[in-house]
């Protein structure tokens, strides 16, 4: 199965509701998406999101990373040369991460074609089912706290809530939630860098004497802070999970080194995609070290990837952060993996299982 051509096209899908964190609001996915043809006429299928402000993508740097440097490398390739073929798209430029997340998405899921057997059995195999949790944008708490029990009431167990705004709010945000659904969902906060060092010190520990347990805190201080993370985890009880911080295997080796965060947030957009996602997860290991599974705001194509490959290193990869299909106002893909609310199940189909993407725009 020889790679022959690689085509774009730009796959727009609004949301519920308006997605809002201390970084961005959003009201539409607008993702690039990826197409690799074969000689065989079997197609793969990947997606990257121009989340600009955490990974510097934009679409316009995505088709041009692909066009100009990525795909020249890759027309005449084997699908069976996989680690070939992933080292070609990992050297072929600099960053660019959600390009290559894209592109390599693609090429797994031919491989899995290649070979008749889903991804995740490529991978390693695994129990094909997971649970995800669901995003509660900041907002007014009122409006947090009604999103929160509706959340649960959809059958949510674990619950990611965006702080990093006015750190007074973010505490009284948080308590009016626990006081809501304290024993019916696990509670994970994201503030996505939008805290200092001493103000989640001071956030988190006036939470642990108020009693509110909280499962994790993700990415309290900028992303560059790795002293300010350390400060913090050193400082308060809840684990502390880098998001931001860690993009590849060299910075979770520097984070792991300066005992700087508890979990690590493993998400293929800040990797690069498949491979470099398996090194992390295995350096983790190494280290005793848990990882989540997340996305950035993407739909059933490249978060089915992410499924794959949660399922396949279930023993790393404990938390599901999974909910961007969950959170899209209509699933775009026929055929793929099936996610229904929490519960995510992938299906007996080779590679992906992407059978069609509706309502893609050709580039
Ligand atoms: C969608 C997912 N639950 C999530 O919250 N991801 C964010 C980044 C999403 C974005 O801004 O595109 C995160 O974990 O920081
Ligand atoms: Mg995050």
């Amino acid at each position: 199965m020889k790679i022959t051509e690689i085509r774009y096209g730009m796959l727009r899908v609004p949301l519920k509701t308006p997605f809002k964190t201390a970084l961005r609001t959003v009201d539409v996915i607008e993702d690039i998406i990826v197409e690799i043809h074969t000689d065989t006429g079997n197609i793969g299928y990947g997606e990257a999101p121009a989340t600009a402000v955490i990974t510097g993508d934009t679409h316009g740097s995505i088709i041009e990373a692909i066009a100009k440097f990525i795909a020249p490398r890759l027309i005449g390739q084997d699908v069976a040369n996989l680690n070939r073929i992933t080292q070609l798209i990992q050297t072929s430029l600099e960053k660019n991460s959600s390009a290559k997340a894209a592109v390599e998405i693609a090429v797994y899921d031919l491989f899995g074609q290649l070979y008749n057997a889903p991804l995740y059995k490529m991978l390693g195999g695994g129990d094909p089912v997971v649970t995800t949790d669901l995003t509660i944008s900041v907002d007014y708490i009122d409006k947090m706290v009604a999103d929160s029990i509706q959340a649960v009431e959809r059958g949510f167990e674990a619950l990611k809530i965006k702080v990093g705004k006015d750190i007074g709010v973010d505490i009284e945000r948080i308590k009016a939630i626990y006081a809501a659904v304290e024993d019916r969902a696990l509670l994970r906060l994201d503030a996505n860098q939008g805290w200092t060092a001493k103000q989640a010190v001071y956030a988190l520990q006036t939470l642990e004497d108020a009693g509110v347990k909280l499962e994790l805190v993700e990415q309290p201080v900028k992303a560059q802070d790795l002293d300010g993370m350390r400060y913090v985890t050193e400082r308060v009880h809840t684990p502390i999970m880098a998001d931001e911080s860690v993009f590849g295997p060299t910075q979770v080796i520097e984070l792991i080194r300066m005992r700087a965060a508890d979990i690590i947030n493993i998400k293929l957009m800040k990797t690069g995609g498949i491979s470099s996602a398996i090194h992390i997860a295995d350096i983790a290991a190494l280290h005793g070290i848990e990882c989540m599974i997340g996305c950035m705001l993407e739909t059933s194509i490249s978060v089915a990837a992410a499924v794959h490959l949660a399922v396949a290193k279930a023993n790393v990869i404990t938390k599901v952060d999974l909910d961007g299909p969950s959170l899209c106002a209509f699933n775009p893909v026929d055929g793929g993996v099936n996610f229904n609310e929490s519960e995510i199940s992938i299906t007996d189909a080779p590679g992906l299982g992407i059978r069609e993407i509706r309502g893609l725009q050709r580039l």
